[in-house]
């Protein structure tokens, strides 16, 4: 039979930062090949909620799950290495170092070839930059770069937070159609988060929608479509793309 454990599960889950809550009662299952969005306005706990299981928020209380093992207390590192791949808000690069070096540092022990051919063929853009500095390489590139480096340490599950802030209406159009190409070629799960209430619906098969650190709905895209559209126009004071 085959399994059904999820790659990667939060049960009701309270998270925020030195003590203080930023979004609780959060609980949704992401499972092999899923696509999830988060939407919410600023403030909303999107981001938090990401975080919360790269450890990089505070996970206060309930569990989270990777491949049914808890992983609230592993160390951060090793959650990368256990299938988790993050791309945190703004851009996670080395504006000193070329995009090849930029790759090169996130594959760190893999195959250096496999790695730059894995980055190269989802981002063709990149090769053509391959030399160039990080500050050299515009917005949409350096997302590019951002999203290549987590994509290279072979993940299971990828969360991008806001990969599209700050770019040019055409570059956020492009961006988008790259990474979902890249999530269906690779077979990914993912989790989305955006203000772009029109990317979120279009991307995900399953929505978490956050109003102040609380969901308002989690479940499918299409049943939000169809029954709630209340929530979204509520929940979300959203830009469209
Ligand atoms: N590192 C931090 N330390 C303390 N508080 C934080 C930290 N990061 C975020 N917060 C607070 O947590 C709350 C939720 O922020 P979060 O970034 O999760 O929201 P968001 O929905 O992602 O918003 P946005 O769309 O603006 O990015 C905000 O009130 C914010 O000030």
């Amino acid at each position: 039979m085959m399994s059904t454990t999820p790659y990667l599960e939060y049960r009701d889950i309270t998270a925020g930062y030195n003590g203080t809550e930023v979004v609780s009662q959060v609980s949704f299952a992401v499972c092999k090949g899923q696509r999830w969005g988060v939407l919410g306005r600023n403030g909303a706990g999107k981001s938090t909620t990401l975080a919360a299981a790269v450890g990089l928020s505070q996970l206060q209380a309930g569990e989270i799950l990777l491949n049914g093992r808890d992983i609230g207390s592993t160390p951060i590192f090793q959650r990368s290495r256990s299938g988790l791949g993050f791309v945190p808000q703004g851009r996670d690069i080395f504006p000193s170092l070329s995009v090849e070096e930029n790759i090169l540092v996130a594959a760190k022990n893999g195959n250096a070839s496999e790695a730059l051919d894995m980055a190269y063929t989802m981002f063709p853009r990149l090769k053509e930059r391959r030399n160039n500095g990080g500050t050299q390489l515009s917005g949409g590139e350096q997302q590019m770069l951002s999203i290549a480096r987590a994509i290279v340490t072979k993940p299971q599950v990828l969360l991008l937070d806001e990969p599209l802030e700050g770019l040019a209406p055409k570059v956020r159009q492009e961006l988008m159609a790259s990474i979902t190409d890249m999530i269906d070629e690779l077979g990914l799960a993912c989790v989305l988060v955006e203000q772009y209430v029109d990317v979120i619906l279009d991307f995900s098969q399953h929505v978490l929608v956050l109003e102040s650190g609380r969901p308002v709905y989690t479940g499918p895209t299409e049943d939000l479509r169809r029954d709630h559209q209340d929530i979204i126009e509520n929940a979300i004071g959203l830009r469209k793309l």
